[in-house]
């Protein structure tokens, strides 16, 4: 038994489950995507478990039971089925005939295993999940109106693509009529005289041809020009303005990777499909003129070309799985190398430089060999394909010689037809190879439209208003998803513009998500956060965002000046770059480089020191001269005494100032100091009175004097 799952494709290695309870909702006619369900569910820690699917499934309506078998055993169960694989991967089973199991792959698609292969993967866990009486349809909603949108920016060009192409191959089509009148009326009746008139037609059609083939080439560029511009414009767009959270849950490769895809989809949706339409109206015109010459012949050629076609789309198949693989393995040998290559300190401290040598030999080894074997599909169809295109017109004379013998039609006409025979062949040879492109249109939307379709950080909102660096914090609770806990906990407390506070707390208690937060990176699961009494929800983010000065964990330096790093897009507030240097003690070092604040810094801040990068980013923040501060550990990579003079410089500024760390020498003249434990405000208050309470902060304090007596004496 077998049924047909649809193929979803995950967009990225933890999304495995999430993509099998997407396809088995499709099956059910439940048509949601896996962004919708991403954005419904969140994406579990590491990819999530059964249980995770479990729970997902039954919040769509759907009936899930657990099993632990062998692979014969799954011949009871009702398809589709989602298998644990590789003890690390989660697949759809659709089908098991005799002894082939039929898989839905989210990473790779669909292929047929033996038994004796598919045991080797299959880790004996399954879940079924089936519609219980609350299960609901959902109809499809279709990708393509955001393309057909932006062709039709380009109608107009595109017609005349049309209409220029027609005119060519009516051209083209004239030649063997051509020829046939040439043989017929001219060669075979020696009538010499309207030789000169055919060497002008001959000179006309040379010219015309050159001229409209030029044209077209200038049009298709244009188009191309076009599209590629509005596309990515778009998709650059809508990738810049989508929250945080989706860029936590992707990799930068992989983005960038996706918006290479427009250009593939591009090339398909203008060239490949104006080729597309033209050929099937070649292959009707050549069929139609084959067909009015001479039936039996027609025969004889629609035979060959429909074995042909036959063959090139089994090959093109073939090739397609070839050449996914080889895209998989590519990006498999280019993440391990950019992996160790990011990492090389570590390899070379552990002396794994011969580990990774051979294992990076080996996954090149498979990827060398499946491009080999793609290489040789290619070739030898291309051979195929070339040998019946040259051969065909010497196969129609030879054939149509008998029924010339036989008078049933003129010299001209066999030509003709021995010309056409060839014509007719190239489009199918072309419409096989875009075949290719046509399947693999589908999986490269679905990769778009994970960004296109995604909702952005914000819609509307209601304030443009400034903030004064006050701020209430009433009820907040957080979780990263739908099914681990709360990583904050019913959070609240105030803070009075100007304020320092310090937030502290051992390590996973929740304080750099708190931060994201209050930057409205986060949204958060419950509870809310104000600024002057206003919803963060409701501001301009932007113009929020620009009031405030952020230094967090993972804040980034780019490839470029110090200035540029620094200023970034403020230099219309008039912000003075030296004073955000004294305060952020750069000075001296921006003095010490060879061009002063233009020495370039290198990519992530290489040639500084780990304390160097964060001054310049504190520098970054403070030039906006921010209404509130947040610093997460942005100071940890300094000396004390450095960090104490920082301290001073930022206390001199009227600003509120959010300070999370955990040397708690840096915060002990905080005005209020929140101490968190497992999400949750455990005690409030400034140094003083946090010492006499004796608790969690009391603890941590003294865990750390002791440690630094212990180090002296
Ligand atoms: N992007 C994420 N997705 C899922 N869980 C996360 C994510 N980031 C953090 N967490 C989890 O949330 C909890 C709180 O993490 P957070 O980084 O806020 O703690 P923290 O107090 O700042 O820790 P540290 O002092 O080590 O920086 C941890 O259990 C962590 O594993």
């Amino acid at each position: 038994m077998k049924i047909n799952v649809p193929y979803i494709e995950q967009m990225e290695h933890s999304e495995c489950g999430l993509a099998c309870v997407t396809m088995v909702l499709n099956y059910y006619k439940h048509h949601v995507s896996l962004n919708e369900l991403r954005d419904e569910f969140g994406l579990p820690k590491g990819g999530g478990s059964f249980y995770h699917l479990l729970l997902m499934g039954e919040k769509k309506g759907l009936e899930g039971k657990g099993y632990n078998t062998d692979a014969e055993s799954l011949k009871q169960l009702p398809l589709p089925l989602i298998l644990h694989w590789e003890n690390k991967h989660f697949v759809v089973l659709e089908g098991i005939r005799g002894n082939t199991f039929y898989v839905v792959n989210p990473a790779s698609g669909k292929r047929a295993y033996k038994i004796d292969e598919f045991k080797q993967y299959f880790s004996g866990r399954v879940l079924s999940l089936t519609p219980s009486p609350a299960f609901n349809k959902k109809n499809k909603s279709s990708n393509f109106p955001f393309f057909i949108d932006i062709m039709k920016k380009q109608k107009k060009l595109l017609l005349y693509i049309l209409l220029i192409t027609m005119i060519l191959q009516a051209i083209a089509i004239s030649i063997p009529l051509l020829t046939r009148w040439f043989t017929d009326h001219v060669l075979l009746v020696e009538e010499l005289t309207s030789l000169k008139t055919i060497g002008i037609v001959i000179s006309a059609i040379f010219i015309l041809n050159l001229l409209l083939s030029g044209i077209r080439g200038v049009v298709i560029a244009k188009i191309q020009t076009k599209m590629d511009s509005d596309m990515m414009s778009v998709f650059i767009d809508k990738l810049l303005h989508l929250p945080y959270k989706f860029f936590e849950s992707r990799s930068s490769g992989d983005l960038i990777f996706r918006s290479n895809l427009n250009t593939f989809i591009r090339q398909i949706l203008s060239t490949n499909t104006v080729t597309f339409l033209i050929d099937m109206l070649l292959l009707v015109t050549y069929s139609s003129i084959m067909f009015y010459y001479s039936v039996q012949m027609s025969i004889i050629v629609f035979t060959v070309g429909a074995a042909l076609l036959m063959i090139l789309l089994i090959h093109t198949r073939i090739l397609k799985n070839l050449s996914d693989k080889q895209v998989t393995e590519q990006a498999e040998v280019q993440g391990y190398l950019a992996e160790n290559i990011y990492g090389i300190s570590d390899v070379k401290m552990l002396g794994l430089e011969s580990l990774v040598f051979e294992n990076w030999k080996t996954k090149f080894h498979n990827q060398l060999q499946t491009t080999e074997k793609r290489s040789i599909w290619t070739s030898s169809i291309h051979a195929f394909s070339t040998s019946v295109q040259f051969i065909l017109p010497l196969f129609v004379l030879w054939v149509g010689a008998h029924y010339l013998l036989q008078g049933q039609f003129s010299l001209g006409t066999l030509i003709a037809f021995s010309t056409m025979s060839t014509a007719f062949i190239a489009p199918i040879i072309s419409i096989s190879s875009m075949y290719t492109d046509f399947i693999n249109l589908s999986s490269y939307i679905q990769r778009l439209m994970d960004v296109i379709k995604s909702k952005p950080e914000q819609e509307n909102y209601l304030s443009e208003g400034e903030i004064s660096g006050e701020l209430t914090v009433k009820n907040l609770s957080f979780s990263y998803d739908s099914f681990s806990g709360k990583v904050l906990d019913d959070i609240s407390f105030d803070v009075k513009k100007g304020e320092k506070v310090a937030i502290v707390g051992q390590s996973g208690s929740g304080k750099s998500t708190l931060a994201r937060i209050l930057l409205g990176l986060y949204q958060p699961t419950e509870g809310h956060v104000y600024y002057d009494g206003i919803d963060l929800q409701n501001y301009n983010l932007k113009m929020f965002r620009k009031q405030i000065g952020a230094v967090l964990q993972e804040s980034r330096l780019f490839n470029d000046t110090i200035f540029e790093n620094i200023i970034m897009s403020n230099i219309e507030n008039g912000m003075n770059i030296e004073d955000a240097l004294k305060k952020s003690e750069m000075v001296d070092v921006v003095n010490q480089q060879p061009l002063g604040i233009f020495t370039k810094v290198s990519e992530g801040g290489a040639n500084l020191s780990g304390g160097q990068r964060q001054r310049l980013i504190l520098a970054r923040a403070l030039v906006k001269k921010p209404k509130m501060l947040v610093l997460d550990e942005a100071t940890s990579s300094l000396d004390t005494l450095t960090e104490k003079k920082i301290d001073d410089h930022l206390s001199s500024l009227s600003n509120t100032r959010i300070i999370i760390a955990h040397r708690l020498s840096t915060i002990q003249n905080a005005d209020k100091i929140i101490v968190l434990s497992e999400g949750r405000v455990v005690e409030v208050g400034d140094h003083f009175q946090l010492l006499n309470k004796k608790g969690l902060y009391y603890q941590l304090y003294h865990t750390q004097e002791s440690s630094l007596e212990e180090a002296l004496s």
